[in-house]
């Protein structure tokens, strides 16, 4: 079977302070809570969906990197840090062994660093199978079972206490007001119908004003419960929820979950179960929003496969706080001549940003945002999520999230698609849909 390029680890037992690394399987999770036992702590690193995926304490190494080129020189910094590794791991499936956390700027041109974080210890857990990580760079450490689990015991002695919510929590405009904002949505609106772009996506931010530290390991648990078919992430104080799968790469198989289109389900007439069908799957405007999106992701992907499927229509993703219209793709990965596909962080290079996030053309839609907007979008729509010593990895799109600022100081993200059929009093609504994941799990009312 071909794997993604960067496996190449030669044991370097003994020598100085090179990645070391054990992995063992373990007990299968309670079910009913599945990794959730394990955020526990306001520091953990995340990626969570339906109880599974991987949760990580701790911080061994960090790169950090801004610009144009900041993935693959992530992936560059990556590769060297294995090429003296020595791994142990009985498992050896995606996400075993070896690992980095990562969260990437949205834009090239921002100041905004993007990081690769190796954590000291990873829990991970995927169909049914669970495994302990540890990772160490001292040359002296024991590689054994008993050491990871008494690194994994030591992050867990002191979990973070639950956070209920202080009437004194409160929201404050972001950048833009919402006049402000609904003002840009009206001139992207404008460029579109000249026929400069056929889609524009446009951001803003609110800021969440606590009284009280946030609880990240408590905000964590209850986006995940909720949200359980997104994709819970934390990673350095960028938290949320994401619906949106930017490429998941499971040795040569590549998948993604392209999402446009956008209709609030507090809208929702109670005794219509036909509604979202009819109103979403049913208009012109939000098929024309998906197909631009769909298209912009499976050209990019093309070259990089031998075979890619999609579903002829869009579905409809039911979340709790909206419907979207969906589409997932999975793509066979092209091995090169030494029999390597392309790594996840290869993909993402080449897909990001995508036109959920961006717009069509990439180039038009970026300045637009950079003229409009007025953000700093910082890791906002940015890639988020792992990548491990295969190359295998998940990176989402960081949406439906925010940015822990201080403990007390949390800057939430939405941007809406904008087409020809746009309006900028219902872009504006929609922005307040996709906050609400966040809200709520922050316990602000509204
Ligand atoms: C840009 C965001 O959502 C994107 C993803 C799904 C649907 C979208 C929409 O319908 O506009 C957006 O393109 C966001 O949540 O901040």
């Amino acid at each position: 079977m071909s794997t993604p390029s960067l496996t190449a680890l030669t044991p370097a037992h003994g020598q100085s302070s090179g990645l070391r690394s054990i992995t063992v399987a373990r007990e299968d999770l309670d079910p009913r809570t599945g990794l959730l036992e394990y955020v526990v702590r306001d520091d953990a690193h995340t990626w969570i969906r339906r109880g599974g995926g991987l949760v990580g304490y701790g911080e061994i190494t960090r790169f950090t990197v801004t610009g144009p080129d900041r993935f693959t020189r992530a992936q560059d910094w990556w590769r060297r840090e294995l090429a003296g590794a020595e791994v142990l791991d009985e498992l050896g499936i995606p996400g075993s062994g070896l690992i980095a956390f990562g969260s990437f700027a949205f834009s090239k041109t921002s100041p905004h660093a993007s990081r690769l974080i190796v954590p000291e210890v990873v829990v991970g857990c995927t169909e049914g199978r669970s495994w302990l990580t540890y990772i160490t760079r001292d040359p002296e450490a024991e590689l054994s079972a008993a050491a990871a689990e008494a690194a994994l015991a030591a992050w867990l002695l002191e979990p973070a206490a639950d956070r209920s919510p202080s009437p004194g929590d409160r929201l404050a405009p972001g950048v833009l007001t919402e006049d402000q904002y609904t003002r840009a949505v009206a001139e992207g609106v404008e460029h579109v119908r000249r026929g400069e772009l056929s889609k524009l996506v446009l951001a803003r931010d609110i800021v969440a004003e606590l009284e009280r530290p946030i609880a990240t390991a408590h905000v964590l648990r209850e986006l995940a419960v909720r949200y359980e078919d997104c994709w819970t992430y934390a990673v350095d104080g960028l938290i949320g929820s994401t619906p949106e799968m930017l490429i998941k790469v499971e040795n040569n198989t590549a998948e993604a979950r392209v999402l446009a289109g956008t209709l609030d389900r507090a809208d929702a007439p109670a005794d219509d179960p036909g509604y979202a069908e009819r109103v979403l799957a049913g208009s012109e405007k939000q098929l024309h929003e998906h197909q631009i999106a769909i298209d912009s992701l499976t050209e990019t992907l093309a070259p990089f496969t031998s075979s890619m499927t999609s579903h002829s229509e869009p579905f409809v993703l039911q979340l709790p706080n909206v419907w979207h219209l969906a589409s997932d793709v999975t793509a066979r990965l092209t091995a090169d001549d030494d029999g390597h596909v392309p790594t996840s962080l290869a993909l993402v290079q080449a897909l990001h940003p995508t036109a959920a996030v961006c717009g069509t053309p990439t180039t038009v839609a970026g300045a637009l945002i950079r003229e409009l907007e007025h953000l700093q979008r910082g890791p906002y729509a940015g890639p988020v999520g792992w990548i491990d010593a295969g190359g295998n990895g998940e990176w989402g799109i960081a949406l439906r999230g925010a940015v822990i600022e201080t403990p007390t100081r949390v800057r939430l993200y939405a941007g809406c698609g904008i087409v020809e059929g746009s309006t900028p009093e219902a872009e504006l609504a929609e922005t307040w849909s996709k906050f609400r994941p966040m809200i709520e799990a922050l316990g602000i009312r509204r």
